[in-house]
């Protein structure tokens, strides 16, 4: 877990606090220490409460420093966790794309993101979504098709599709929340590059690990 410097001790150009919600044992503390450390670790202990993690990313020539708050999803904690949304700027939503159950929690795990008081952003608070645990994919429970048809009904900004263990998406699901929430600070923050599925007026984008199955809706 990394500290969190002043402003003065570390100088930044944007802070964004991004809650990681989803049902336990999805992953998510799991890909959050792959993005703020670059390290896997099989052994699992769930998260009690919150978990802070910080890492700071060049955008652009701008300094970012993105920082995650790893809620636990086990329903015990929900009273706690829920008191850190009002400080975010933006949710990003994990499941596990070997459990069904994980992704019928999706639509739960939305409503209370639209629920809660975000103090920081303006509605509709921006929502990505991720499938982890992908290097599993021949236990596969739910079609990427299924999950982009879910995005694009609740207006999500994203769908990637992440391992954890095999470090794919990892960073690339918090570049696309930090970028987002640059342009709805900036409004003029534009990126060119292949990879760079970003848009600035907030449309739905879709993105799979395979690169026949990168597309952008809206
Ligand atoms: N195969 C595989 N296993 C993973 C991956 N990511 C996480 N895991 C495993 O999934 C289990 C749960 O991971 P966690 O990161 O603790 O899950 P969590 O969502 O933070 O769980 P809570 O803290 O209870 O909310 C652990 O045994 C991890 O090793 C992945 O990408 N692939």
């Amino acid at each position: 877990m990394a500290g969190i410097g002043s402003p003065e001790d570390d100088p930044f150009d944007f802070l964004f606090k991004i809650i990681l919600i989803g049902d336990s044992n999805v992953g998510k503390t799991c890909v959050v220490q792959r993005f703020q450390s670059g390290a896997f670790s099989d052994k699992h202990q769930n998260t009690i409460g919150v978990d802070f993690s910080v890492r700071s990313l060049n955008i652009d020539g701008k300094k970012v420093k993105v920082q995650v708050w790893d809620t636990a999803g086990q329903e015990r904690f929900r009273t706690i966790t829920q008191s850190y949304y009002r400080s975010a700027h933006g949710a990003i939503i994990a499941y596990d794309l070997t459990r069904r159950q994980t992704f019928e929690s999706v639509p739960h795990w939305i409503h209370e993101v639209e629920s809660l008081p975000f103090l920081f952003s303006l509605p509709p608070v921006p929502c990505l979504l991720f499938c982890n645990k992908s290097d599993l994919a021949e236990n596969r429970q739910i079609l990427f098709e299924e999950a982009c048809t879910l995005a694009e009904k609740f207006g999500l900004l994203a769908v990637l599709e992440t391992s954890a263990k095999e470090s794919r998406n990892i960073d690339e699901v918090f570049l696309l929340m930090a970028k987002e929430l640059i342009a709805r600070n900036t409004l003029h923050f534009h990126k060119d590059g292949p990879r760079n599925s970003f848009v600035l007026d907030s449309r739905p984008i879709v993105t799979a690990n395979e690169p026949e199955k990168n597309c952008l809706c809206g």
